[in-house]
């Protein structure tokens, strides 16, 4: 690990520590992240293709952009980056995820620059990219103005950071830690903190915050019908993504 941890949430990251081995496993812990991945990757293949003009029925939209996954996790988002041909930094605060994230890469032949370490350590080393991935982090870290402030800092002008987290409201707690750790149990009871979500409206001023143009807002939205994700303009009550700009 690299010098300054400012943003770390030590209790935060040993839950995912313990988790690890699991991030492969469809049916394990992080069932709902491979469930929402379609629909995630979406959001962010046509938000990426948006900023830098890219045409994704090209073969590798995203060759020339390094792109940074930050809380990586096992890679579930740095693997499709990389196949879009992105240069695909993955950082994570927790180490065991970063050998499973490796070998996992290794087993697709995919050439990713996983690392153990922060979004705060990788700005004071003046690293620098096009477009920052921090998909579902900031309800884990310790102070997400500074957590935020230092994604700011590893864009280039121009980049573009996607941010997606979880909605504070009496629904959100009920869907996201009654629903989906209680009920369904797709994750461990205690993965998340309600009160450490963060309503859109805080998100953006956090963003702003931190430097960043706030361009969009989209929900994900769980059917429950249709056992699938989507994307929604109207409806961010209880997962949402943002899209914002270094200008
Ligand atoms: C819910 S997982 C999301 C994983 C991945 N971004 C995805 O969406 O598939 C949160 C990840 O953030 C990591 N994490 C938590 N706090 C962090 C911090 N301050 N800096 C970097 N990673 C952090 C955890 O170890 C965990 O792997």
């Amino acid at each position: 690990m690299q010098a300054a941890q400012t943003t770390v949430d030590p209790a935060e990251v040993a839950k995912f520590e313990a988790m690890a081995a699991e991030w492969w496993d469809v049916n394990g812990k992080f069932k709902p992240l491979h469930m929402m991945n379609p629909c995630r990757l979406d959001y962010i293949t046509q938000q990426i293709a948006k900023q830098f003009d890219r045409d994704l029925t090209s073969p590798e939209p995203f060759k020339g952009l390094r792109l940074l996954d930050i809380g990586c996790g096992g890679g579930l988002l740095s693997e499709p980056m990389a196949r879009l041909g992105a240069e695909v930094v993955g950082a994570d605060a927790a180490e065991g995820n970063i050998p499973v994230a490796q070998i996992h890469a290794e087993q697709q032949g995919l050439d990713i620059d996983y690392r153990h370490t922060t979004a705060e350590a990788l700005a004071e080393a003046g690293e620098q990219f096009d477009v920052v991935l921090n998909m579902e982090v900031v309800e884990h870290v310790a102070d997400p103005l500074a957590y935020l402030t230092a994604c700011q800092k590893l864009l280039k002008p121009g980049g573009l950071m996607l941010c997606s987290t979880i909605n504070r409201n009496p629904k959100s707690y009920l869907v996201a830690i009654i629903g989906a750790e209680h009920i369904m149990r797709w994750l461990p009871k205690g993965t998340h903190e309600w009160n450490k979500f963060i309503t859109p409206g805080e998100l953006v001023e956090l963003i702003k915050n931190a430097g960043l143009e706030p361009v969009d807002r989209t929900g994900f939205v769980f059917n429950p019908i249709a056992w699938s994700w989507s994307l929604s303009d109207r409806d961010l009550s209880v997962n949402y993504v943002t899209a914002s700009v270094k200008r």
